[in-house]
């Protein structure tokens, strides 16, 4: 009998955004399948085989990758391994399998000189090893499987992991004063938002052979510099006595690897096409803080 289960392979699955498509609303015939990274490295080309050879998938998502900005530009081919060649072996193995895949990237892939928010047909020129690594990925994944969809998002936050907004918890509470750059402009995001994003692409894709592909960008809805951002941070939570939260500039605040001044994503062609519609990131962070204060009391 023809198997009625429709197996997703999630890459990554421990990180912000694969932790989220885990815990996302999925019709009941999906089964997920997250392997642990002793199960799928993406830099072994065997392990991916293995893993096809064991189970029919119907789709892959990749939120899987090398996220060190500034650890990468001292790591370079450690880097390129996760985040070009491993996307380039899932297009390969997804093609022959004859199903898409849906590969996650990011804003980083500018170089923020534009004046406004950048849609999907801007040019990209990356500053950082991490953003080359990220667009060498995307140029694979178009290439080896035409049935695949690079969602760009940026500035992700979530309960769980490593983000700037857990950082800034963790640092303001320490710290009664904390210097924080404001010529930076983006879009914060939610993981839980790009994840229900993902599943939306994820089922249209395997739905319907003749879905949209391509590249789209995802990312909730304002701006902020990352000092509004931490500023809005300290405002909504009630956690510690908020720190006074210094705007700097990108010179007061030296780091390895060089960032966009501005990486606002424009967000229409993912309304057009699958009918996402991004909520305000403000809202969408106090449902993270909420979860952080539930866990906390729990
Ligand atoms: N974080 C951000 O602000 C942004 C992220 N993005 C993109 O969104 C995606 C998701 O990011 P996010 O969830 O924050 O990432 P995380 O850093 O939270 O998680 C990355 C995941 O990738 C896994 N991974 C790393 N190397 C390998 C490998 N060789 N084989 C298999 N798995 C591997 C990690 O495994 P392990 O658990 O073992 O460490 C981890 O589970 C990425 O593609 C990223 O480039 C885009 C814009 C902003
Ligand atoms: C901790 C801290 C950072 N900063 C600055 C440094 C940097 O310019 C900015 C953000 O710092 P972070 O290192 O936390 O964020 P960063 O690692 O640059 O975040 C990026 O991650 C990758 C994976 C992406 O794809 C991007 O979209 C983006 O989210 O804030 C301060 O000004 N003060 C501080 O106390």
């Amino acid at each position: 009998m023809a198997d009625t289960v429709r197996h997703v392979l999630i890459t990554g699955g421990a990180g912000q955004v694969g932790l989220e498509l885990m815990r996302a609303r999925w019709p009941d015939d999906v089964r997920l399948h997250a392997p642990t990274r002793d199960e799928l490295d993406l830099t072994d080309a065997d392990s991916i085989t293995r893993l096809f050879q064991a189970t029919p998938f119907a789709a892959v998502i990749n939120p899987a990758a090398y996220t060190a900005v500034d650890k990468a530009e001292d790591d370079v081919a450690a880097a390129f391994a996760v985040n070009a060649i491993g996307p380039a072996l899932l297009a390969e193995a997804t093609q022959r399998a004859g199903i898409p895949l849906i590969h996650v990237s990011t804003d980083y892939v500018f170089d923020g000189s534009a004046p406004g928010a950048y849609d999907e047909s801007d040019p990209v020129a990356p500053l950082g090893v991490y953003g080359a690594s990220k667009l060498a990925g995307e140029l694979a994944v178009r290439s080896g499987n035409p049935r695949s969809v690079v969602l760009r998002t940026a500035w992700v936050f979530s309960a769980h992991r490593a983000n700037f907004l857990k950082t800034m918890l963790r640092v303001g509470a320490q710290n009664p004063t904390l210097r924080v750059v404001a010529d930076q402009r983006g879009c914060p995001t939610s993981a839980a938002d790009i994840a229900e994003a993902l599943v939306t692409i994820a089922l249209r894709m395997m739905n319907d052979p003749s879905a949209p592909n391509g590249t789209y960008h995802f990312v909730n809805s304002g701006e902020a510099t990352w000092h509004e951002f931490a500023a809005r941070i300290f405002a909504e939570q009630t956690a510690f006595t908020p720190p006074v939260v210094d705007a700097i500039t990108t010179a007061d605040y030296p780091t390895r690897a060089r960032r966009p001044a501005n990486s606002r994503l424009a967000t229409a062609r993912i309304t057009r096409d699958f009918g996402v519609r991004p909520r305000p990131w403000e809202e969408a962070m106090r449902d993270v803080l909420a979860e952080l204060k539930a866990e906390t009391t729990r």
